[in-house]
């Protein structure tokens, strides 16, 4: 059987770019459009809406997306199981987190699996890990790395890897914004000082309901994507940022920002591994869900 094409067809509507699908794919951009012609003629239905300067996956597209991952996963799946336990697992595993997550948690995860395992395939995507679990949810990857929310959704597994404290950040040196060097000790203080905070999901939950505990109206000067970026603005003397102190301690600006020290502290981020309950019956996914533990 051939999940090639069905693979093609995910890399395109990954990626809504025919020349990074097709590089990411390995073959040329004409053969990657070819493919998909035929495919759309075989379903009878049109998957992507295109014209030279964008590529738009219709409806059906979006159906045809689930349908693709299940039936690649379903066919590693009896593809393992037939081959029986004395043969290497073969397949793909894909896996968000942060860039942080990938210097500091998955150097360390997979040292030792390429040996164990040379036949899997680790499709990484990286990103803001605020996403981390709608990516599973979804069905976008199968596995990801972020902080564990207070509570887990149904049918969603979590294993911890590490505990992180979130801690308030200022610049190492006084800026022309004056910024505080110390953390500030009144409400009237914090309401002048701009915050650099992560745009949305559970940080940012934390750290909007601080504020409200210690009845200060922060001035948000600007809301960012990522833990990595707010450590950059940070260190580029716009602000006071909250990160989880994993991603400082993996920063390459790392020395131009220092800790407030803010009391009473927010509660430290549970850093782990987020997969589907369904999807550790995957002995693909299992194996990299075992990873943790072993090291
Ligand atoms: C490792 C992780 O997902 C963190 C700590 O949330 C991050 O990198 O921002």
């Amino acid at each position: 059987m051939d999940t090639k094409t069905l693979k093609h067809f995910l890399a395109l509507a990954d990626t809504l770019h025919f020349g990074r699908a097709s590089a990411a794919c390995f073959i040329s951009i004409s053969a990657l459009s070819r493919n998909i012609r035929q495919l759309e003629d075989e379903l009878g239905v049109v998957l992507f809406q295109r014209d030279n300067r964008s590529v738009v996956l219709t409806s059906e597209g979006e159906k045809f997306v689930l349908y693709s991952r299940e039936a690649i996963s379903r066919w590693d799946m009896i593809r393992n199981e037939l081959a029986g336990s004395g043969n290497q697992l073969h397949g793909e595993v894909s896996l968000y987190c942060s860039v942080t997550a990938v210097y500091s948690i998955l150097f360390d995860l997979f040292s030792r699996f390429r040996n164990n395992y040379p036949s899997i395939e680790i499709k990484l995507h990286t990103g803001d890990p605020e996403h981390a679990i709608a990516r599973v949810i979804g069905g976008e990857d199968d596995i990801s790395i972020a902080a564990c929310p207070a509570t887990l959704p149904r049918g969603l597994a979590f294993q911890p890897i590490t505990v992180s404290p979130l801690v308030f950040i200022a610049p190492a040196e006084q800026t022309d914004l004056d910024l505080p060097t110390i953390a500030p000790n009144s409400p009237e203080e914090w309401a002048k000082v701009p915050m650099v905070l992560s745009e949305g999901g559970l940080a940012r939950n934390r750290i909007d309901a601080w504020f409200k505990k210690m009845g200060i109206n922060p001035r948000v000067y600007a809301q960012v994507a990522g833990n990595e970026a707010i450590v950059s603005m940070v260190s580029l003397g716009l602000g006071v940022g909250v990160v989880p102190k994993i991603v400082l301690e993996n920063s390459p600006v790392a020395t131009r920002v220092k800790i407030l020290d803010v009391q009473p502290a927010l509660q430290p981020y549970d850093v782990g591994m987020f997969a589907l309950q369904r999807s550790l019956k995957n002995p693909l996914v299992n194996a990299v869900w075992s990873l943790v533990g072993e090291s």
